[in-house]
C-alpha cells in the first residue's frame, strides 16, 4: 500500500475515500467543484463527529446504529473510523460481533449499495477476469469467506458478505492499519440453506455448494489469480464451514501468505485468555485437563495450538496431547468412534462412549471448559456446578457467538460457581452483580489477535505466516493485562485500549517476523518509531486529501 491514496475519478462527494463533506474548505469546494453542493458551514472533523453521535443517539437500536455507520462508511471513511476510533468499547460490538449477526441474517433485505467482490461459482474459469473488477490495484489482504458457517449461524450463503467486510473494518479500527488495501470477499459457492434459496430477496446463487474437489479447484484458481495480480496479498480466510476451513488452511499454509482466523485467531486469544487465567490461578498450563465442547475448526485449531504451547513447555506431542479432551455433536472423541477426521483422532483418548457433557465433565474432571460448540446454553447447570464442585477457579469459556449461541452466560456462570469462576465469552457480557461483589466477565474474540498480526505482517512484508506468529500475538496479548487488572479477575485488555495493545502486540510480531527471517523488508533500528510511521489515523491529511 502506498502512503498516498490514489485520486479517484469519482466526483468528490460519492468518494468515500476523499469525501470531507463539510470539511471541504471554500478553497477547496472552488477547486474541485462543490461549491452550493454542500451548505455553508465549514466543519471540523470533530464537529461533523458530533452530529454522527447525535444521530446515533437517536436510534432505537444497535441494527439501527449498524447501518447508519455502514452507510457512512460507504459516503465517507475517515469520519467513519474517527467515530468507530473514538470509543472502541461502545462501537466494537456496533459495527461487528453481535450486532453484525443481525445484519447478516437478513443481509439480502438490507442491502443497498454492494460492498466487497461476489466471486461467484458461475465465473470458475473467469477468477482474474472478476478481480481485476476491483478498484484498488494495490490489494495486500483478501478477506475471503464463503459463507458457509457464519459466526454461530451456520451456512447463510451470500449474506455472510457482512463479516469479511466487518472484519476488514477491524483492521483499521483495531491496529490502524490503512483502509485502501483492504478487500472483502465472498466466494459464492452457493448455499445449503434452503429458506434463503426460497426467498425472492436472496442474492447469492441458488444451488447446493460443489464437492470438496470442485471447491479446492475453484480456491486454486483464486489463489493463483491472487498471486498474478497481488503478488504482496494475504488471504485471510474467515467463518467457512468447519472441515473446508481446516482442509483449505492445511493445502496453502506453506504454500502461500494466509492465515485462517478461526482456526489460528481464535486459538491465539483462546491461550491468552488461559495465560492470564492461569496466572490468576498460580498454576502451569502442562497441570491442566482442557475438555473442548465443539470440535470443528475453533476446537482443533485452539487444541492444536494448546499443544504446541505445551510442548514448548516441554511436554511430548502424545503428553500435550493426553491433555486435552474433545466432545463434538456426536459425543466424546473417543476411539471407539467411526466418524472422526484425521484433525480429531489425535484427541481420541480412551474413555467410555458418552453424548453427554455433563457426564463427560464428573469423569475427565477438567480444570478447564471451552465452548466452541455453536450449541446455545450447552453449559447446563449440572455441567457449570459440576465444573465449580471440582476446581477452586473453575475455567469456562462460552466461546460461541453471536450472544444468543453463547454456551451459557455470564451470569449463569457467576451465579453457579458462587463467583469463582473465570469466565470469558465471544461477546462481551455486561458486568454481574454476586453478593455484593461485581464481576466483569472476558471477552475472548479474535479481533485482540487478528489485526494486530495483519499490522505485523503487512509492515514486514511477511513471506508467511507460522502458529509461531500467533503463539506471539496471544504472549503480547496477555502480558497487556496488568497485575493490577488480573488482581480484579480480567482476563483481557480492555477494548478502551484495544489501537494501544494491538500496536504493541503488533511490535512483537514484527520482531518475531525479523527474527525468523520471514520479513522481506530490512530490519529497522527502532521498530516502535518504524511500526508509529506506517500507521492510519482517521483525520482530513494530505494521505487521503483530493
Ligand atoms: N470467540 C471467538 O473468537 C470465536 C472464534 C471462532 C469461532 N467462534 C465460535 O465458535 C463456534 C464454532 O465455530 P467453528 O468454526 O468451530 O464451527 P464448526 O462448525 O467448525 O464446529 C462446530 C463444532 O461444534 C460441534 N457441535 C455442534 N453442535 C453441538 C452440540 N449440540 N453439542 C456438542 N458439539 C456440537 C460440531 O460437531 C463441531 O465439532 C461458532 O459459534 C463461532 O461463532 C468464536
Ligand atoms: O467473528 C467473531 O466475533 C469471532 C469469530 O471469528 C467467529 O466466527 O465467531
Ligand atoms: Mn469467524
Amino acid at each position: 500500500m502506498t502512503s498516498d491514496r490514489t485520486a479517484s475519478s469519482l466526483p468528490p462527494l460519492l468518494d468515500a475515500v476523499h469525501n470531507r463533506e463539510t470539511a471541504f474548505t471554500n478553497e477547496e469546494r472552488h477547486k474541485n467543484g462543490t461549491l452550493g453542493l454542500l451548505p455553508d458551514a465549514v466543519e471540523t472533523l470533530d464537529r461533523q463527529m458530533e452530529r454522527v453521535l447525535w444521530q446515533l443517539d437517536s436510534k432505537s437500536n444497535d441494527l439501527e446504529r449498524f447501518l447508519h455507520l455502514n452507510g457512512l462508511s460507504q459516503r465517507n471513511e475517515t469520519l467513519f473510523f474517527k467515530v468507530v476510533m473514538s470509543d472502541p468499547k461502545r462501537f466494537l460490538p456496533i459495527v461487528y460481533d453481535p450486532t453484525i449477526a443481525d445484519a447478516c441474517l437478513q443481509y439480502n433485505r438490507l442491502f443497498e449499495r454492494p460492498q466487497g467482490l461476489y466471486l461467484s461459482l458461475r465465473h470458475k474459469g473467469h477468477v482474474k477476469e472478476i478481480l481485476a473488477n476491483w478498484p484498488e490495484k494495490d490489494v495486500r489482504f483478501i478477506c475471503v469467506s464463503s459463507g458457509g458457517r457464519i459466526l454461530g449461524l451456520g451456512d447463510i450463503g451470500a449474506n455472510g458478505m457482512g463479516i469479511p467486510v466487518g472484519k476488514l473494518q477491524l483492521y483499521t479500527a483495531c491496529a490502524a492499519i490503512p483502509p485502501q488495501g483492504l478487500m472483502p470477499m465472498l466466494l459464492d459457492i452457493g448455499t445449503t440453506n434452503q429458506k434463503l434459496i426460497d426467498d425472492p430477496l436472496y442474492l447469492g446463487l441458488r444451488q447446493a455448494p460443489p464437492s470438496s474437489d470442485e471447491l479446492d479447484a475453484f480456491v486454486d484458481e483464486l489463489v493463483a489469480a491472487i498471486q498474478e495480480l497481488y503478488p504482496h496479498c494475504c488471504l485471510h480466510f474467515e467463518d467457512w464451514k468447519g472441515d473446508d476451513a481446516i482442509r483449505l488452511l492445511a493445502r496453502y499454509r506453506d504454500k502461500i501468505l494466509c492465515y485462517n482466523d478461526d482456526i489460528q485467531g481464535t486459538a491465539a486469544i483462546t491461550i491468552a485468555g488461559l495465560d492470564t487465567a492461569l496466572s490468576i490461578k498460580g498454576e502451569a498450563l502442562k497441570e491442566q485437563r482442557i475438555l473442548f465442547y465443539g470440535a470443528g475448526s475453533a476446537g482443533i485449531g485452539i487444541a492444536n495450538m494448546i499443544v504446541s504451547a505445551l510442548q514448548d513447555e516441554g511436554l511430548s506431542e502424545t503428553d500435550a496431547r493426553a491433555c486435552i479432551s474433545m466432545m463434538d455433536i456426536n459425543g466424546l472423541i473417543e476411539p471407539s468412534r467411526q466418524d472422526l477426521n484425521p484433525s480429531q483422532k489425535v484427541f481420541a483418548h480412551f474413555h467410555a462412549a458418552t453424548k453427554d457433557l455433563a457426564e463427560a465433565v464428573k469423569s475427565i474432571k477438567p480444570t478447564v471448559l471451552i465452548g466452541v460448540s455453536t450449541n446455545a446454553g450447552g453449559f447446563t447447570e449440572e455441567v457449570v456446578r459440576t465444573m465449580a464442585s471440582i476446581n477452586d477457579k473453575p475455567v469456562i469459556f462460552a466461546l460461541s457467538n453471536p450472544t444468543d449461541k453463547a454456551e451459557c452466560t455470564a451470569e449463569q456462570a457467576y451465579r453457579w460457581t458462587d463467583g469463582r469462576a473465570l469466565f470469558a465469552a465471544g461477546v462481551q457480557f455486561d458486568d454481574v452483580t454476586l453478593n455484593g461483589k461485581t464481576l466483569t466477565p472476558g471477552q475472548a474474540n479474535n479481533f485482540y489477535i487478528f489485526p494486530a498480526v495483519a499490522l505485523a505482517v503487512w509492515a514486514t512484508q511477511a513471506r508467511r505466516i507460522t502458529d509461531e506468529v500467533f503463539l506471539e500475538a496471544a504472549k503480547a496479548t496477555a502480558e497487556q493485562v496488568t497485575a493490577e487488572q488480573r488482581a480484579h479477575g480480567l482476563l483481557f485488555p480492555p477494548q478502551k485500549d484495544v489501537l494501544r495493545v494491538e500496536i504493541n502486540t503488533a511490535i512483537k510480531v514484527a520482531r518475531q517476523i525479523f527474527n525468523s527471517g520471514l520479513a522481506q523488508v530490512p530490519e529497522p533500528e527502532d521498530i516502535v518509531d518504524w511500526m508509529e510511521a506506517k500507521l492510519y489515523r482517521p483525520e482530513y491529511t494530505s494521505a487521503n486529501r483530493q
